[in-house]
């Protein structure tokens, strides 16, 4: 049977075909800004988006989410990395309903959805798959997505063609130049990270988890476009309440990029 978020398939029963579910850097975690340890390295070496525009953006609805392939040279340093890292993909999860669905939470509180924008350690591996089982292979922005009545621009180009990719293993080609860099927040200097792990099998702990204070306004049009998604053919269960729930940080550091 293969993975999923339903009550047979669901996040509690991963463990039992992927066993670190039950390991002590997974992800996603709640994060307490007061257990936050502000580190003034963060500041020193801060954190640098090169991202540059994506030609012809590949969009596929893989079943489970919506992603973006990225072919462009879009990378990103400093703040708690070391060397470079280069944007993979994007992809988001939500919920069925504005009170749920995204996967790092806020002091116990659920946003209606959070992108995830992919990065590999570009200086030390030479793939996206080589890099994905190794303990400093990933980096992973997380961004809060919350309703606002104006719709969020840089996502409207992909929310106004999601229909194209409503069936699972559809794809299409986003033809006008996109810059990544429209995704995300105005004040990318506000952050949490953390170590942790990708939030779907197979779990690597891989990931350098970067989550931005600032969230992302989008409307509700545009949150009911990600929830008309279907997980399979026509006629398939809407793609919603994709995330996995917080995990225990453990005795793991969380550290915060500002006071
Ligand atoms: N949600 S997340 O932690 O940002 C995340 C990011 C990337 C991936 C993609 C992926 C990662 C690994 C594999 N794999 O090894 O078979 C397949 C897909 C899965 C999950
Ligand atoms: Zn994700």
């Amino acid at each position: 049977a293969t993975w999923g978020y339903g009550n047979d398939n669901g996040p509690a029963t991963w463990v039992k075909s992927f066993p670190v579910a039950a390991g002590t850097r997974q992800s996603p975690i709640d994060i307490v800004p007061t257990a936050a340890k502000c580190d003034t390295k963060l500041t020193e070496n801060p954190l640098t988006v090169n991202y540059s525009p994506e030609p012809a953006m590949e969009l596929c609805n893989p079943g489970l989410s919506v992603k973006a392939n990225i072919k462009s040279k879009s990378v990103i340093k400093g703040g708690p990395l070391e060397g470079e890292y280069k944007l993979e993909q994007f992809h988001l999860h939500w919920g069925s309903a504005d009170k749920q669905g995204s996967e790092h939470t806020l002091n116990g509180k659920m946003f209606p959805a959070e992108l995830h924008l992919v990065h590999y350690n570009a200086t030390k591996y030479s793939s996206f798959g080589e890099a994905v089982d190794k303990p400093d292979g990933l980096a992973v922005f997380g961004i809060f997505l919350k309703i606002s009545d104006k719709p969020h621009q840089g996502l409207k180009s992909l929310t106004d063609v999601l229909s194209e990719v409503q069936y699972k293993d559809k794809s299409i080609n986003i033809k006008q130049e996109y810059n990544p860099v429209c995704l995300l927040p105005d004040n990318i200097n506000k952050y949490w990270t953390y170590l942790g792990s990708l939030t779907t099998p197979p779990l690597c702990e891989s990931v350098t988890w970067i989550v931005f204070e600032e969230p992302i306004e989008v409307s509700e049009d545009q949150m009911k476009a990600f929830r008309a998604l279907c997980c399979g053919e026509c006629g398939s269960a809407p793609i919603v309440d994709n995330y996995r729930p917080p995990l225990p940080l453990g005795n793991r550091q969380l550290r915060a990029s500002f006071q």
